[in-house]
């Protein structure tokens, strides 16, 4: 089998304003592969398109080997996202909100979902509404919905946006604890260093264009 995850020559326009132009990359199978890039160079607009929340107008994306948007097959088996901060239902609890998700797919039931809670250092048994809940706490949430169904690719959109210091250590070690247990994963985040300590492999997307991210380039990003 090739690449576990192949973007292939993807380009995308919103109206006459090109995004991505031309865009490949692949990763392996367990891989961490980082992206940066300034504000609106389209980090989330290429996670989209991995996710299938967003078609390109050209080029393909190829996720174990099948054909995204082939044969009806829209979004990818098995892959948890958090993109934009994930909304849920404020008047429920974090593991109600979590039981309504998982009661789309009925992969799971609850023991899966108290365990993904309590892997993200969330307490199952809170009956605090989300509303009450803090951004720490949400982002915990949204991290352990992308888990919980034992997803095997992960893409994480700034999972350490708006973060104290002690969450913001917390979402790394989970994400540390994520690579451990050999997930393919996908990360953004506007500071290089985390980029640079969690990622096998990091990428920059400048003008349209990703570019592997060499010692000159993260030269630039250091430090920030
Ligand atoms: N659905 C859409 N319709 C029109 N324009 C869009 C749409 N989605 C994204 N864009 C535009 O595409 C560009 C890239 O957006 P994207 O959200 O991917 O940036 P980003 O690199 O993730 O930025 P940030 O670091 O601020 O999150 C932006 O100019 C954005 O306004």
């Amino acid at each position: 089998m090739g690449s576990y995850i192949e973007v292939k020559n993807v380009s995308k326009s919103f109206g006459h304003r090109p995004v991505l132009q031309n865009v490949s990359l692949t990763a392996d199978r367990g891989k961490t592969v980082g992206l940066v890039g300034e504000n609106g160079s389209g980090k989330s607009v290429l996670f989209k398109i991995l996710c299938g929340f967003e078609k390109p107008d050209k080029g393909s994306v190829f996720v174990r080997g099948e054909a995204l948007g082939k044969n009806g097959r829209d979004f990818p088996d098995n892959m948890g996202v958090f993109i934009n901060a994930p909304g849920f239902i404020g008047i429920y609890s974090g593991f109600q909100n979590l039981k309504f998700l998982a009661d789309i797919q009925r992969k799971i039931g609850e023991k899966e979902i108290r365990d993904a809670m309590n892997k993200v250092g969330l307490d199952p048994d809170n009956k605090v509404k989300v509303d009450h809940y803090s951004l720490g706490m949400k982002q915990k949430l949204g991290l352990a919905q992308a888990i919980m169904e034992g997803q095997d690719i992960l893409v994480l959109d700034e999972p350490f946006n708006a973060l104290d210091y002690k969450t913001y250590e917390d979402v790394k070690s989970i994400i540390r604890m994520l690579k451990a247990e050999e997930k393919t994963i996908f990360l953004t985040s506007h500071h290089y260093k985390d980029i640079e300590q969690l990622c096998d492999e990091v990428y920059l997307i400048e003008d349209c264009r990703l570019i592997p991210v060499t010692e000159e380039i993260a030269a630039r990003y250091l430090g920030s």
